[in-house]
């Protein structure tokens, strides 16, 4: 028989257990950074080399040169067109609606001119090239293909980079397929830290790229986190998690079945049903006891829900609310009557899912809103993957003679304050009109 945390918030000491409870187990969050930390310092110093060990060791590929880890555009290609219609089409449905969500997103350059002729604007610029990350490990994701690649090229980025691992040696020809369909660039086979440290520094075969994106394990999650700074990320998109917060009038199979949904992707992931009702909470257990052992992911689910999920009783919504704002989850399904009511109160949340007929699972693979999505807290501050991940924005400042007067003369006052002559006299140059020889 399974078991899974039962929670009451009315409880002593309820708020310590949370916070155990979302906290990863810290022994294991420092084994995975110290093995981050080992092999992107590996890659760094010994580049192909290194990335070809690694991945022979975790994916078991047989690679027999790191030039093999790279696919040509003519497998992508013969992946698509050796799918299925029914997968084709499923694939091409999910794109259009994906990129129809994403188009919204686009920011465009802007610019206004002030009265005396200065001009002040915006520009915005997508990045020229970057890496995506798909995971490859436990289960194939031709979904995050999409979800990486659309905003990416509706942000206008010039080159695509794709890596995900061959897990046992194995691609996976709907993942290939999605590539084909996004037009992504070029896609190597390689995955973890290994795969961010070589997008990240660059190796001979794998070349540097400006930001990686992506979702993926505790390993790509950590690995991410430490290269930021050489190049940029999108977020920490880790071990999946879900919210459920339900009045207990929905089907308890399907609140069950949308918990197994998220346990079913790692371990590590993280599945939470808060209710007021006691007896639901009840038949959601009993249905996670039936419905376990039909699961052909099982053992993932199981593990993920003895380690990490909870059965919790809250007093009222309103403290539902409250509590999952403070875990801020990736997910959160609001199944209750009028939903539209209690999302005013959710302030962290990465998507948000309303109503009994919205399961999670839509939002994974062809809702539009995207998928990548912040994890373990971070949602707090951070925000989808979206088209604005993959666009800059530079300030435009063009000073008229006029304006030059006008700021120079606060500008001066305020480097002077600050001690900066050389800023103040930059400034007054510009409108004092004495010194150089050209004005003279
Ligand atoms: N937050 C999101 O937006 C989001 C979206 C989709 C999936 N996910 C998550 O992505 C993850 C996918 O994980 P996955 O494992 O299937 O694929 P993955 O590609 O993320 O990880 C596989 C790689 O992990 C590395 N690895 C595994 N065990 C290791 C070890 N002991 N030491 C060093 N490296 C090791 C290997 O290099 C392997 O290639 C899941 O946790 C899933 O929940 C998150
Ligand atoms: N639930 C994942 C994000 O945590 C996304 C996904 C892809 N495929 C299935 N699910
Ligand atoms: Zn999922």
């Amino acid at each position: 028989m399974i078991q899974i945390k039962r929670l009451s918030s009315t409880n002593a000491g309820f708020d310590e257990t949370l916070a155990k409870l979302l906290a990863f187990e810290s022994a294991q969050d420092a084994k995975v950074s110290a093995t981050v930390s080992d092999i992107l310092a590996d890659i760094k110093k010994r580049g192909d080399e290194a990335l070809l060990e690694y991945t022979r060791r975790f994916d078991r590929l047989k690679a027999a040169s790191a030039l093999e880890l790279e696919l040509p555009q003519s497998r992508l290609q013969q992946a698509l067109q050796s799918l299925p219609a029914d997968q084709r089409n499923a694939l091409e449905n999910a794109a259009q609606r994906v990129r129809a969500y994403h188009q919204k997103q686009l920011a465009q350059s802007w610019s206004y001119v002030e009265p005396d002729g200065t001009l002040l604007g915006q520009k915005v610029t997508p990045l020229d090239r970057v890496g995506l990350y798909v995971p490859g490990g436990k289960a194939s994701y031709p979904s995050s293909v999409l979800m990486n690649a659309i905003p990416a090229k509706a942000a206008g980025v010039s080159e695509l980079i794709m890596v995900t691992p061959a897990s046992n040696g194995e691609t996976n020809d709907l993942v290939l397929a999605a590539a084909a369909i996004c037009e992504v660039d070029r896609v190597f086979t390689i995955g973890g830290a290994q795969a961010v440290g070589a997008l990240a520094y660059g190796t001979q075969a794998v070349p540097q790229v400006d930001k990686i994106v992506g979702p993926g394990n505790a390993y790509v999650a950590a690995a991410k986190r430490s290269v930021f700074g050489i190049v940029g990320i999108d977020m920490l998109a880790g071990p999946s998690e879900i919210l459920v917060i339900c009045d207990g009038r929905t089907n308890p199979d399907w609140i069950a079945m949308d918990l197994f949904s998220q346990a079913e992707h790692d371990e590590m992931a993280q599945a939470i049903l808060l209710s007021p009702d006691a007896r639901f909470i009840e038949e959601v257990a009993a249905s996670i006891a039936r419905q376990l052992e039909a699961m052909p992911r099982k053992a993932v689910i199981r593990a993920s829900l003895e380690n990490r999920a909870a059965l919790i009783q809250v007093r009222d919504l309103d403290e539902a609310c409250a509590i999952a704002n403070r875990i801020a989850p990736e997910h959160l399904e609001l199944s209750v009557e009028q939903p539209e009511k209690w999302v005013e109160k959710i302030r962290h949340a990465g998507a948000i899912f309303l109503g009994r007929y919205t399961s999670e699972a839509l939002g994974d693979y062809c809702a539009g809103p995207n998928h990548v999505l912040p994890t373990s807290r971070t949602a707090r501050f951070s925000s989808p993957l979206g088209v604005y991940d993959f666009q800059k924005r530079s300030s435009i400042i063009q000073v008229s003679e006029q304006g030059s007067a006008k700021l120079g003369e606060i500008a001066s006052i305020l480097a002077h304050g600050e001690g900066l002559q050389a800023h103040a006299m930059s400034a007054e140059y510009r409108y004092k009109k004495t010194i150089t020889s050209s004005d003279a």
